[in-house]
């Protein structure tokens, strides 16, 4: 197994970007971990940085226009955590890769699909640990209704459905007006950072995250930072492999500023973030799937059989889960939390509980490719 670190114990990080992300991303995580720590953080702005650092506890700050590159290059940094734009994770990755880091790499993996391959071989030729921080998939409460679902409890998978919206009055609260999201060269864009949670929490839940959906139509609702290529929203359908003959289709809907409704658009929305897997004799919903150590429910509800058998359904029932069934887990372990744990035990050479393999991000992003494809070309990612 790949080992870059020289300490035996612990596995020391270091974030590229005084990010947002990075306290639930890593920062809070790696205070929980026996053995990761966050020893530096590089920022562009001097000051910025230094802040960035006392408010967290992190030992060096990396600044200026060579911060970056410095951090990449300190031997006392074993990981590093691409917290940066979209459109900078392949750059950046592949440096610290380079430099012989192993990488944490926040969603979405990279612009295109062919830098994500890129970035895989390059981890493989050097032995060295990539993954994309799909932080969803390592909860235990994803595990759950992947594992009804392919148990067969309920039979074979009908359809699937995603319902991710985020109302704008929330939008407002929580990205920066000129957010990087709507930069079109930062590779911003709806189904970029909502469509690729919406796109694998399907693909994993119905076991399919490792191929590349077919997109049967795709319907975006154009920003006003840039309308012609940067998605406010989009509903797209999808293909997904047949488990049998039956037709099996799958449906996001990813909004970051839904309207409000009613008279004048004056009714509040609220925030929707809904799976749904809809199986022969019933169906399994997870509310919550981004966030699930948030709060989320499973509901589980048969329907009886559907080939008209008089059969009674079973009782439908509601789970949460926050820990494996096993017990694995912590108190309040959030997805980065489960996330982190796996990176860890990846790197060291023991077998993480859940992961996430290369071609399922790839995959990831050949599926977003095509949902812009299907767009029209301006909005098109390749
Ligand atoms: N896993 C999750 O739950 C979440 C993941 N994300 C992902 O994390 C990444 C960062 O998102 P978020 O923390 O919200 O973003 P922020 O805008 O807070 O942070 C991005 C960082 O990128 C750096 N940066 C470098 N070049 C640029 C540039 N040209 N323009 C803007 N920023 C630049 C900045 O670092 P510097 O400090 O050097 O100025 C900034 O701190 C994204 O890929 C996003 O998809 C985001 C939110 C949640
Ligand atoms: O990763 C994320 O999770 C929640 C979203 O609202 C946000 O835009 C995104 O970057």
């Amino acid at each position: 197994m790949p080992s870059a670190s020289t300490s035996p114990t612990l596995l020391r990080f270091g974030i590229l970007g005084a990010a947002r992300i990075g306290p639930e991303g890593l920062i809070k995580p790696a205070r929980d971990h026996p053995e990761a720590t966050v020893t530096a953080v590089a920022c562009r702005d001097p000051a910025r940085g230094t802040q960035y650092a006392k408010k967290w506890g992190i030992p060096k700050v990396y600044s200026g226009p060579e911060g970056y590159h410095e951090l990449i290059a300190d031997p006392d940094v074993d990981a590093v955590y691409v917290a940066l734009p979209n459109g900078l994770h392949y750059e950046w990755t592949m440096r610290a890769l380079q430099a012989g880091k192993h990488v944490l790499i926040e969603k979405p993996i990279t612009s295109t699909a062919d830098e994500a391959r890129q970035i895989f071989a390059l981890a493989e030729e050097k032995g060295l640990v990539a993954l994309e921080a799909m932080h969803s998939t390592f909860h235990p409460a994803t595990q759950r209704v992947r594992e009804i679902v392919l148990s067969g409890e309920l039979g074979k998978v009908k359809s699937a459905e995603v319902m991710f919206r985020v109302p704008t009055w929330m939008t407002f609260f929580i990205f920066e007006k000129n957010d990087m999201r709507y930069e079109y060269d930062l590779a911003g864009g709806c189904s970029m950072d909502m469509g690729v949670y919406s796109i694998d929490a399907i693909r994993y839940a119905t076991g399919n995250e490792t191929t590349a959906l077919e997109v049967t139509s795709a319907t975006a609702t154009p920003h006003p930072a840039d309308p012609t290529r940067i998605d406010r929203a989009m509903h797209a359908t999808y293909a997904l492999p047949a488990a049998s003959d039956s037709v099996t289709v799958a449906e996001t809907t990813t909004d970051w500023a839904a309207p409000g409704w009613g008279p004048f658009g004056l009714l509040p929305r609220m925030p929707v973030d809904t799976l749904t897997v809809r199986l022969e004799r019933g169906a399994v919903e997870l509310y919550n799937f981004v966030s699930p150590h948030l709060y989320h429910y499973i509901a589980v509800r048969p329907t009886g059989d559907s080939e008209g058998a008089a059969t009674t359904a079973a009782a439908a029932r509601t789970e949460k889960v926050y820990r494996y069934a096993d017990g694995r887990g912590g108190e309040g372990w959030s997805t980065y939390r489960y996330q982190l744990e796996a990176f860890v035990d990846r790197i060291r050479g023991r077998t993480p509980w859940v992961w996430i393999e290369p071609m399922t991000s790839v995959t990831e992003m050949e599926t977003v490719e095509r949902v812009y494809a299907k767009v029209n070309t301006s909005s098109s990612r390749v």
